[in-house]
């Protein structure tokens, strides 16, 4: 795609969204960190940002760059949400705090580890399962398994029905970006999906143990109202399985695109959790959020007027060679802290501690069974607006 001039932002003709720029992102983010510290695309009428330091500068300042306007192309100001915002992530201080607190009680480490022995055992009995075979889809049989079999019961969903997470969470993750074709065909089903995502927010649906007893209790103590428990309940559902699901198969094809990177986790396998940081820095499962200015706002020059639209690409900030050494290279002795996979500041991923659990008990499972995982065909993408992940990651396994 050419860079033009014009007045004073830098366009872009790139299609963040388009099959060419979803198939292989890079020249894109190559493109707008060149072209300067924040470009014009015409053909949404936004802005975007693809260097670190100006997307971790406009994570860290909500207040000029909000997400109450939604984190998606649709601007909430001027156009109906096709959902009723997120408690959390569609929401700034003062709405977004007391949701954000209890959520970060109920998913914070210490009160992990309760899960921590079954979600690692869990592993082990799917690697168990797996390992009579010398061929098998990191996707298709890991990634798109375990998150399944242990977040639900986490949340304490009912067993019937989880077949609706995936497709919501993709459509959510889709929605964000164009009604382009990626949105159209999740509209038939949305209806009836996002009915029963409806139906399990509410307390007669979920267990009386899990993170949606949890969120009830926290009205019940009126840290928040009974109103919004439900939404925030919500949220674990849209954001807590597709994530994990392409995080997943996303470390697993690092690793066997590198196979001396899985030697080096057999040897320390305390390296799995800083693997799927690295993985997370790498690939970026959230490629990207929208932002909306609060003012006029003078980027080096350019003035983005209030109300606007700014994309940040937080998938090429994690690969600006500006912050990164060797930035396209999966390297388990690299410190990946800071990177913006889980986004940074006031909205950074409160479940991240979930995702990072859920990889250390698959990553630590495999490290110890397995000897040498590497690519048995071609991997295949799944295409999202926002998500990006495997559909097939085709393996073949040497067991230890
Ligand atoms: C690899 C897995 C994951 C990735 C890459 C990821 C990424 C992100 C990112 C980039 C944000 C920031 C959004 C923004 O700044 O607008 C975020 C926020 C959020 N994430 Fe995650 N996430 C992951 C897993 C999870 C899981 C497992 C859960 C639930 C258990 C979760 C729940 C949320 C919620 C509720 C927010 C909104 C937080 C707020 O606005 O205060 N995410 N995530
Ligand atoms: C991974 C980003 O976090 C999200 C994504 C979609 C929805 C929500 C929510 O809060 O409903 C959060």
């Amino acid at each position: 795609m050419t860079v033009l001039d014009s007045g004073t932002a830098p366009i872009l003709t790139d299609d963040p969204f388009g099959t060419e720029v979803l198939n292989d992102p890079a020249p894109f983010h190559q493109r707008l960190r060149d072209a300067g510290r924040i470009a014009y695309l015409p053909q949404y009428d936004l802005f975007a940002m693809g260097r670190y330091a100006d997307v971790h500068a406009a994570l860290t300042d909500w207040q000029t760059f909000q997400s109450a306007a939604g984190v998606g192309l649709s601007n909430f100001r001027t156009e109906k949400p096709w959902r009723p915002p997120s408690l959390l992530l569609e929401a700034d201080p003062p709405h977004h705090d007391a949701p954000r607190h209890v959520l970060e009680e109920i998913l914070n480490p210490r009160r992990l580890r309760s899960l921590r022995d079954q979600w690692f055992a869990d592993a082990e009995t799917l690697v168990d399962e797996l390992l009579d075979r010398t061929e098998l889809d990191g996707a298709h049989d890991i990634a798109d398994v375990f998150p399944l079999r242990v977040f639900p019961d986490a949340l304490g969903l009912r067993p019937d029905g989880r077949e609706n997470l995936l497709p919501y969470g993709d459509h959510a993750f889709n929605a964000f970006g164009p009604a382009n074709e990626l949105v159209h065909k999740g509209l038939a089903r949305i209806g009836d999906v996002s009915a029963w995502i409806g139906a399990q927010c509410e307390r007669e649906a979920l267990a009386e143990v899990g993170f949606g007893a949890d969120i009830w209790a926290a009205a019940d103590r009126g840290d928040i109202t009974h109103a919004m428990a439900p939404l925030i309940v919500r949220s674990l559902l849209t954001a807590g399985v597709d994530t994990t699901v392409h995080g997943l198969s996303s470390v697993l094809h690092a690793f066997a695109e590198q196979p001396d990177q899985w030697e080096r986790l057999r040897a320390q396998p305390s390296l799995a959790r800083v693997a799927f940081d690295e993985a997370v820095r790498l690939e970026s499962p959230v490629q990207t959020f929208f932002r909306t200015t609060t003012c006029d706002v003078d980027v080096d020059g350019v003035v983005v007027p209030d109300g606007h639209k700014v994309l940040l690409v937080l998938a090429s900030a994690n690969r600006d060679p500006r912050r990164w050494t060797d930035p396209d290279r999966f390297d388990l002795s690299r410190d990946p802290s800071g990177h913006v996979g889980f986004g940074m500041g006031i909205h950074q991923c409160v479940g991240q501690h979930v995702a990072r659990l859920e990889a250390e008990a698959v990553l630590t499972a495999m490290a110890r069974r397995i000897e040498r995982i590497e690519l048995a065909g071609t991997a295949v993408r799944h295409h999202n607006n926002t998500l990006r992940g495997w559909r097939s990651v085709p393996l073949r396994i040497t067991p230890a």
